[in-house]
């Protein structure tokens, strides 16, 4: 059973002051962010497996994060202006997208984004997202879906998104999929200074792509001591033919930090500069 956001907030997370310092480089500025119009301050974050997959099987979700990584993912979520996850994040994982860090207040909470181009994630009015919402525990979302696929306004779920105090907003048709340069500049059009994005494998692997690491400012990863095994949902940027080495990320300004059994990296991508 999904858990109740009352229960979440009241089993909240803390951060010790070393972590904080630790992630410090690697988040928004208000100002810088705030005056960089074309895209938000963006930061790609996700927890994987010593095998670098995000779940067991498409369509689960699986714990990976102890409770130490967990509070820096959190602590991470109130950092920044909004969340971001693909359709089946949200179909798998039914989450939250809110900040239970020990003294998050609404303020603090980000905007959460799905991005779901052909509405096709079916979810009640019981989504934990919008009871999260409707608790003010949280924000409510954003859904991002393509105008020709969103001909029925009566839908009940643009309504329960309403309700809620979120949006389900129209973006340019595509063929079900958007570029990032247009998608983070819709969302810097809509006030979004600073963007976390959580995944999942689909969205985090096209961003790794050689055309969208310059776009990413921050990279935080968690890596749990784990195997999940061949089959899982994997993140591995794609070699395109003949092209092998484009699919080689390598990164700068690296430190690590040990959060009880897990480990965590932040940096920058590096880019042909
Ligand atoms: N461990 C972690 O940190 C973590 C984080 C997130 C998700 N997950 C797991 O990942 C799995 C889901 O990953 P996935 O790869 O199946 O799906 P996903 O969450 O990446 O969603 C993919 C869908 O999002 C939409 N989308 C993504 N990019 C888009 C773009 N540029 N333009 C338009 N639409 C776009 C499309 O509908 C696409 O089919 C689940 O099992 C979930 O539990 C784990
Ligand atoms: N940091 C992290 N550790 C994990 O072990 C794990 N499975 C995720 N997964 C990220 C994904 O985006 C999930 O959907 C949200 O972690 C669920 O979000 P909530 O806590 O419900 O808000 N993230």
């Amino acid at each position: 059973m999904a858990t109740d956001p009352a229960a979440a907030a009241a089993a909240a997370l803390t951060l010790p002051s070393p972590t904080a310092a630790f992630l410090a480089p690697y988040l928004p500025a208000a100002a810088a962010a705030a005056a960089r119009k074309d895209r938000p301050f963006v930061t790609l974050t996700y927890a994987a497996s010593l095998d670098s997959h995000l779940s067991v099987a498409a369509g689960t979700q699986t714990a990976l994060s102890g409770g130490g990584s967990k509070a820096l993912t959190h602590y991470l979520r109130a950092q920044h202006a909004a969340i971001l996850v693909g359709a089946s994040t949200a179909a798998a994982d039914d989450p939250g997208l809110n900040s239970r860090l020990d003294g998050a207040d609404a303020g603090s909470q980000p905007r959460p984004i799905i991005l779901d181009p052909r509405f096709r994630w079916r979810f009640s009015r019981d989504a934990r997202v919008l009871r999260a919402a409707r608790a003010r525990l949280g924000k409510a979302p954003w859904i991002f879906v393509a105008r020709g696929c969103l001909e029925d306004r009566a839908d009940e779920r643009v309504r329960w998104v309403e309700e809620a105090g979120g949006r389900v907003v129209p973006l340019d048709d595509c063929d079900g999929w958007w570029s990032w340069t247009y998608l983070l500049s819709a969302m810097r059009s809509l006030g979004v200074e600073s963007v976390m994005i959580e995944g999942g494998a689909t969205v985090i692997n096209d961003l790794l792509r050689l055309e969208n690491r310059a776009l990413l400012d921050s990279v935080v990863v968690t890596v749990a001591p784990v195997y999940l095994g061949s089959g899982g949902v994997n993140v591995s940027p794609q070699h395109e033919q003949g092209r092998e080495g484009e699919a080689v990320v390598r990164f700068k300004d690296v430190q690590w930090q040990v959060l009880g059994r897990d480990v965590v990296m932040a940096a920058r991508p590096e880019t042909c500069e």
